[in-house]
């Protein structure tokens, strides 16, 4: 089965996305949110959600789609949603023919712009097609200027197939040093793409037509002293005390990168960084699949294990969450077992 289909209009309608959101992060920074007071975060996420569902549907009108956000919010408040319809109406692709010819063009009217944020209820499940979209991954970082991330997934029957990321803020150079500064912000903007069986790869995040992609892969790592490790920046996400302890343990003497968003799978994907540690803070949080199924498959397919810390594979098949899950451990395959072994050490489990 090819999905080159679905990995087309996925990046396409990620890269859209993400041209929408950076317009918001650019009128925030301009004081140019006006309209209504609601944050960044949720015009990005509204806009960026009903602009990826608009494609999908286009394209792919029987799949069901589990999203983030519902349309209540915005037909409580008219001039929230007015602003939303302002910023979806506007973006468009540079790219004519990929704007009209893959993606359908534009969405024709508010009340259609609603009806297909309200497209992603799905209840996900072990059967048939489910897109999981995450438009704005990373909320925090977003908002502070630093990694976030656009995100989308398709999965076949609770396995993930397609994988899309779209890092407005990550630098295109897969050789540059793992960090989440941005910089002065030039270089930066990359997308990272997977299709099982068929390896990970990276090309600009630009909006024109699409690059040819160059193939990505992890690090390979024999001597985990030299190992670099990223994980959450919110301590509340992430056990960071714990992740102290485990590197330690292995011998890693590096201090980890706090990077927000699902940027770290790509960042390890491109041997960037090599081990991505997400270690539960809280005993009941269920994991959501939108944080977690692109990045799942760029980093399998670049050479990576990710399992969470019991060991097992994330399962996108119970639902909206991993219900089944416990935190995540995404590492070089070689590897993984060994950080595995000392994750479970510390954790006791
Ligand atoms: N308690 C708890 N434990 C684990 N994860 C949680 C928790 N609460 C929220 N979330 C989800 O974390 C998503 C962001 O993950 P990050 O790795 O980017 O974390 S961080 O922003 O660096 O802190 C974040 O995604 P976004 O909301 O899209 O930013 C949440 O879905
Ligand atoms: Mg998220």
């Amino acid at each position: 089965m090819s999905y080159a289909k679905e990995l087309l209009v996925a990046q396409l309608a990620v890269q859209r996305a993400a041209r929408l959101t950076k317009q918001v992060f650019a009128d925030s920074a301009k004081g140019t949110v006006s309209k209504s007071d609601a944050s960044p975060v949720t015009i990005g996420d509204f806009g960026a959600q009903a602009l990826i569902i608009a494609a999908l549907k286009k394209n792919f009108p029987d799949d069901e789609i589990v999203a983030e956000e519902e349309a209540a919010k915005l037909r409580e408040d008219d001039s929230l949603a007015e602003h939303v319809w302002n910023l979806v109406k506007g973006t468009r692709l540079d790219d004519e023919k990929a704007e009209k010819e893959v993606l359908g063009g534009s969405v024709q009217s508010k009340d259609e712009m609603l009806d297909l944020i309200d497209k992603g209820d799905s209840k996900g499940g072990r059967s048939g097609r489910i897109w999981a979209i995450d438009p704005i991954d990373g909320t925090k970082g977003f908002l502070r200027g630093g990694q976030y991330a656009v995100c989308l997934g398709l999965m076949v029957d609770g396995d993930v197939k397609v994988g899309v990321l779209g890092c407005p803020n990550l630098p295109v150079d897969d050789a540059a040093e793992l960090s989440a500064d941005i910089g002065n912000g030039e270089g930066r903007g990359v997308i990272f793409s997977a299709v099982q069986g068929e390896g990970a790869t990276s090309r600009p995040l630009t909006t024109g037509a699409l690059e040819e992609g160059k193939r990505i892969g992890m690090k390979k790592i024999t001597d985990l002293s030299a190992a670099s490790f990223c994980e959450s920046v919110e301590a509340g996400h992430s056990n960071q005390g714990d992740a102290a302890q485990i590197a330690q343990k292995l011998g890693i003497t590096r201090p980890s990168v706090r990077m927000d968003s699902q940027a770290k799978y790509g960042s390890i994907a491109r041997g960037a960084g090599d081990i991505y540690l997400r270690l539960p803070v809280s005993k009941t949080y269920q994991e959501k699949i939108w944080d977690h199924a692109a990045g799942d498959l760029i980093v399998r397919e670049a050479g990576g294990q990710v399992t969470d810390v019991l060991g097992r594979r994330l399962d996108f098949g119970h639902g909206r969450t991993l219900a089944e899950n416990k935190g995540v451990i995404a590492a070089p395959a070689a590897v993984h077992d060994q950080v595995l072994k000392v994750v479970q050490e510390v954790l006791s489990v």
